[in-house]
């Protein structure tokens, strides 16, 4: 007998019958997720396009930042994937969440003291110290203004939607050259203009940042502990812009800050090995020693550290920026760029190409930064070992 039913009156209550008929909830949703990154994806495309045929980025790019219709469609499109289709993936919040789990185990959780002991103790060894002398050296004084600063200074380079506005533990300045929200300064970080560093105490360094007016076009040196590029690199259509990119943010950040990388791929964990040796090598040059890596299954997370105010980069010998390349500057024909899920599109032969030529690379020596880079406190991702970057 169907326990609904009344026995006393012969009657069935009046129960809501359950609605077996499926939803299709996953379609539509998934549609709109394919049609909003379709529109991200084409700017990309375009761009890349208008690049190959033009060749002048300072034209094409004057062009773009003029397109007020195609960069609002943009961050529209952007924000509504963080809001309503990221969020619950690794490859949404997770990201996010990385970076502000590297900047708390770096600044405040015994990180950064950790690389400064290293530092001293390789720069002891180099200077012909034994080891067991190196062992009694004091680390290196830790910065004041990150040992006890009320909040780390973060730039998120390309924030689209301040996506890290709600942590407390950061003072946050987005940029974007189309904010998608009010709180995002308008600012073209390849033109922004560099200026003398403040020379000011910590309070004083937060009350600029709070005060800092719109659009920006300059802002000084050394002026932030984290600076974040996600998902912002491959926006642009050559390795050029993405050198410009990181050198900006080397003289932008304190000794000892951050420089948090996010950049997308959805290969499995060795396909890219090269390319991310190669750029591990093109940041290196800039003063930076890369501090963590992890892979997603659709992007890089990489943490570099700036363990020098100079930039070694030997430009005539060397060319470094063409380092920060990826698949899509070799692609002429590409129908499948993707924002979120990017593919392969070199030859294996072009693959043979760039082994070979990497070869010729300087070897960068094995640091145990590396070593211990590989732990993650975001719980639930995978975490996968990169054997070429590691011997490296
Ligand atoms: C793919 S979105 C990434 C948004 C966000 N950071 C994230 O992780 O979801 C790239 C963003 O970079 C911005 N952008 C591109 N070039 C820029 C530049 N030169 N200066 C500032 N922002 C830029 C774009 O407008 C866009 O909002």
């Amino acid at each position: 007998m169907d326990p609904r039913d009344n026995v006393e009156t012969g009657e069935t209550e009046d129960h809501p019958e359950p609605f077996y008929v499926p939803i299709p909830e996953e379609a539509p949703h998934k549609k709109e997720q394919e049609k909003l990154s379709g529109v991200v994806k084409s700017v990309h495309r375009k761009l890349r396009r208008k690049y190959r045929e033009v060749g002048d980025f300072d034209k094409i790019w004057r062009e773009h930042c003029e397109d007020e219709q195609t960069l609002s469609e943009y961050a529209l499109a952007m924000k509504n994937l963080a809001d309503n289709h990221w969020t619950k993936t690794c490859e949404g919040e997770g990201r996010i969440e990385w970076c502000r789990s590297v900047c708390q185990e770096y600044f405040l959780d015994g990180g950064m003291k950790r690389m400064l002991e290293k530092d001293e103790k390789s720069a002891t060894l180099a200077m012909g110290l034994t080891a067991a002398s190196v062992s009694a050296q004091p680390y290196s004084t830790i910065p004041s203004s990150i040992s006890q600063r009320g909040k780390m200074r973060l730039l998120d380079v390309g924030s689209c939607f301040n996506p890290f506005l709600k942590f407390d533990e950061f003072l946050t300045v987005g940029i974007d050259i189309v904010p998608a929200v009010e709180s995002v300064y308008k600012c073209d970080f390849l033109n922004l203009q560099l200026q003398q560093p403040l020379q000011l105490a910590d309070d004083a360094v937060q009350a600029f940042l709070r005060q800092l007016h719109n659009p920006i076009d300059a802002l000084p040196a050394q002026l932030f502990h984290v600076v974040v590029f996600s998902l912002l690199l491959s926006y642009f259509p050559s390795p050029y812009q993405r050198w410009i990119c990181c050198k900006k943010a080397h003289e932008l950040l304190e000794l000892h800050g951050l420089l948090l990388i996010i950049t997308p791929d959805s290969s499995h964990q060795n396909r890219h090995a090269l390319m991310m040796r190669s750029w591990r090598v093109a940041v290196e040059s800039l003063g930076f020693k890369r501090y963590k890596y992890i892979k997603y299954s659709h992007m890089h997370l990489i943490a570099f550290r700036k363990a020098s105010l100079a930039t070694t980069s030997d430009l005539v010998s060397r060319n470094y920026p063409e380092m920060l390349y990826i698949p899509q500057d070799f692609h002429a024909n590409e129908e499948e760029d993707c924002a979120d899920v990017p593919v392969q599109v070199r030859s294996e032969f072009e693959d043979d190409q760039l082994a070979w030529g990497f070869t010729e690379l300087p070897d960068t020596p094995y640091d145990s930064d590396s070593g211990e880079s590989q732990g993650s406190s975001v719980p639930g991702f995978h975490e996968l070992e990169d054997p070429i970057l590691l011997q490296s």
